[in-house]
């Protein structure tokens, strides 16, 4: 620690030795027997840490001559002067919550000096400190929903909306007034506008945050279909696609001969200088089509950057977006959570849907999910909730409930590239019996590598794109340069396949517990056709923290980079991060990493 020596008056503790290092600021205490019993029973202000980080600081600002408290109880005379009156400046930062440890709340330390220009010198360092760390964001778009939740979208927003100000982030905000109205603005700015914002940040719930999604991807990103099974209808041709539509919904389809090459949504949309032609039609060179690529989306955004790059005479208008730059941020309604100073990646599921119905024509329409997409029982819960939007979040609960006594099953047939990684004991459509074994009988799982921050399967799965391969192993690579399709065939409650954990308050471990954010596999989950009873014993399993709800014969766990859908017949739905999406052959894969989020990863 270097600084060592100067001492502060900090509010509510007293007089305090301060240093700093690269990391941060340290406080020691100089009178640390006068705040042991006070401090923590202030309720509002910070635990008091040793060491604020500078990445915990969002903002500093000098104040007018004033009163700094002491501890507790204390009338103390310091630096020569009451503890009324003196110099002071704040440092704006965020901390963990008490009652929720895992979410961030702010926090503010109040210093004085009886000397206006050691307040000011501090400012300086500190404010020059963190306006050192390049992950900071200067300029946000932000899309408020009003009517999130329980109408607290704009609550909400203006709760959090001050740290913003605070921290001198500009922002551009839009409240949206309809749905699709964050993706229609979105996906009509223009590269340039957008690379004008370091991001974009949704205050709603995953419904806006899935629009966001959809709206900065549809006619951005460009990377071949999802690999396809030999076997499958479209394998080595799409012969039969039609030309370039809009599929009723506002999102993005192809045109067969742009979809065999790349996957990206309405050209015409596409930034003035027309960096997001098809590239091939840039350079001319042979990008593979979906149906002879063998090789998972990795988010390869780097060579699509370079041969932009390479191909465009007016280089400063030339960003591709997702960048690692361009980060998507979301502010939950119902909760005062402030946004999270940091980057993280994320796998994004690209769902390419071939035909809604087994009578339509195909018609290769792309979607994006976030979390979780999911066919039969899930897609069935959302489409019976739309009846009931009248009792709020409620109807979920409701909805559930009747679908699941409906127990309705899908005739279904699901191809997976089969990675080695797979929980399943019952791989094949002639073993579709229900029945679950005894818990205590089934193998033995291996031990679960649950994602946090920092997590280390996620960052091997990053950094081993850069890397030779020698260095750090990719199995996915691996798999996929010669990927080994699995079949599995017979009725289904539901198929699904999650991005990421999906915990939530309902079940505290999610649907896959060590699903990882990103690396760059997806967790598919075939629930085959079983009695009643042991459906409702595998998923009140969710509910329990550290249980094992896929631990059943009849449930299947395959940790894969794509799959393959496909039903003969239109009676359910796909949900994709809760919204409806009519499909009865699709396919998906996981794009790894291929979005940033201010975030900092989970808190587990
Ligand atoms: N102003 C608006 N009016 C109506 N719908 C909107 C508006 N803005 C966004 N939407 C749409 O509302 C849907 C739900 O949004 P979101 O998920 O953010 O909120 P929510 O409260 O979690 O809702 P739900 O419980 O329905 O998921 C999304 O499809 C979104 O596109």
């Amino acid at each position: 620690m270097q600084g060592d020596g100067e001492v502060l008056f900090l509010g509510g503790v007293g007089e305090v030795s301060i240093g700093f290092d690269h990391e941060g600021l340290s406080l020691q205490p100089l009178h640390p027997e006068l705040i042991s019993s006070c401090w923590s029973s202030i309720q509002l202000q910070p635990k008091l840490e040793n060491e604020i980080k500078f990445s915990d600081i969002y903002a500093v600002q000098l104040l007018d001559e004033g009163p700094v408290c002491g501890p507790w109880n204390t009338k103390t005379v310091i630096q020569g002067k009451k503890n009324s009156e003196m110099h002071r400046f704040v440092v704006h930062g965020t901390t963990r919550s008490r009652k929720h440890p895992s979410a961030w709340v702010p926090c503010e330390y109040l210093f004085g000096h009886r000397e206006l220009k050691t307040c000011k010198s501090w400012v300086q360092q500190i404010a020059a400190w963190i306006n050192n760390e390049r992950d900071r964001p200067k300029n946000l778009m932000v899309f408020v929903h009003p009517l999130c939740g329980k109408g607290r979208g704009l609550k909400n927003w203006e709760t959090v909306a001050p740290l913003f100000d605070r921290a001198k982030v500009n922002m551009k905000v839009i409240v949206t007034e309809r749905a699709g109205h964050a993706y229609d603005t979105l996906s009509s700015l223009s590269d340039k506008e957008l690379k004008t914002f370091d991001g974009v940040v949704a205050v709603g719930g995953d419904g806006l945050f899935n629009e966001i999604l959809n709206g900065l991807l549809s006619s951005r990103y460009k990377t071949s279909y999802p690999p396809t099974p030999e076997g499958f209808r479209y394998f080595g041709g799409n012969e039969n696609c039609k030309g370039n539509t809009s599929d009723g919904l506002g999102y993005s389809t192809c045109t067969p001969d742009s979809a065999n090459i790349m996957v990206s949504g309405n050209s015409n949309k596409c930034d003035d200088h027309e960096p997001l032609l098809s590239t091939s039609q840039h350079t001319g060179l042979d990008i593979s089509s979906s149906d002879s690529c063998k090789k998972p989306c990795n988010g390869d955004r780097d060579s699509l950057f370079q041969i932009q790059l390479d191909n465009t005479a007016d280089q400063d208008h030339v960003i591709s977006f997702p960048n690692d730059w361009f980060r998507l941020g979301v502010i939950p309604s119902g909760s005062t959570d402030a946004i999270v100073l940091r980057r993280m990646s994320l796998d994004i599921a690209q769902v390419v849907r071939w035909k809604s119905s087994p009578t339509a024509e195909v018609l290769p329409t792309v979607r994006y999910a976030a979390s979780f997409a999911g066919y039969g029982f899930y897609g069935e819960v959302i489409r019976e909730s739309e009846n009931y939007r009248w009792m709020g979040p409620a109807r979920y609960d409701f909805s559930g409930t009747m679908v699941f006594l409906k127990h309705r099953s899908y005739d279904a047939k699901v191809a997976f590239i089969e990675t080695g990684d797979t929980h399943s004991l019952a791989a094949s459509s002639e073993d579709a019996t229900g029945g679950a074994q005894p818990l205590q009988l089934r193998q033995k799982r291996p031990r679960k590598a649950i994602c946090r921050t920092n997590c280390f399967i996620c960052k091997a799965a990053s950094t081993s794109g850069q890397n030779s391969e020698d260095e750090i192993p990719d199995s996915s690579r691996t798999v996929c340069d010669n990927p080994k399709w699995v079949w599995s065939k017979g009725r289904f409650l539901s198929v699904g396949a999650a991005v990421i954990s999906c915990r939530n308050e309902r079940a505290p471990d999610g649907l896959v517990a060590d699903a990882h954010l990103s690396d760059g596999f997806l967790h598919l989950l075939l629930i085959r056709d079983c009695p009643l009873p042991l459906y409702l014993w595998h998923l009140t399993q969710f509910t329990k923290k550290g249980s094992d709800p896929l631990n059943f014969k009849f449930v299947e766990h395959h940790k894969t980079p794509a799959f393959t859908f496909i039903s003969s017949h239109d009676e359910s739905v796909w949900n994709l991060d809760g919204e409806l999406f009519q499909a009865c052959e699709v396919s998906v894969q996981a794009c790894r990493g291929l979005v940033n989020l201010f975030a900092s990863g989970p808190e587990v």
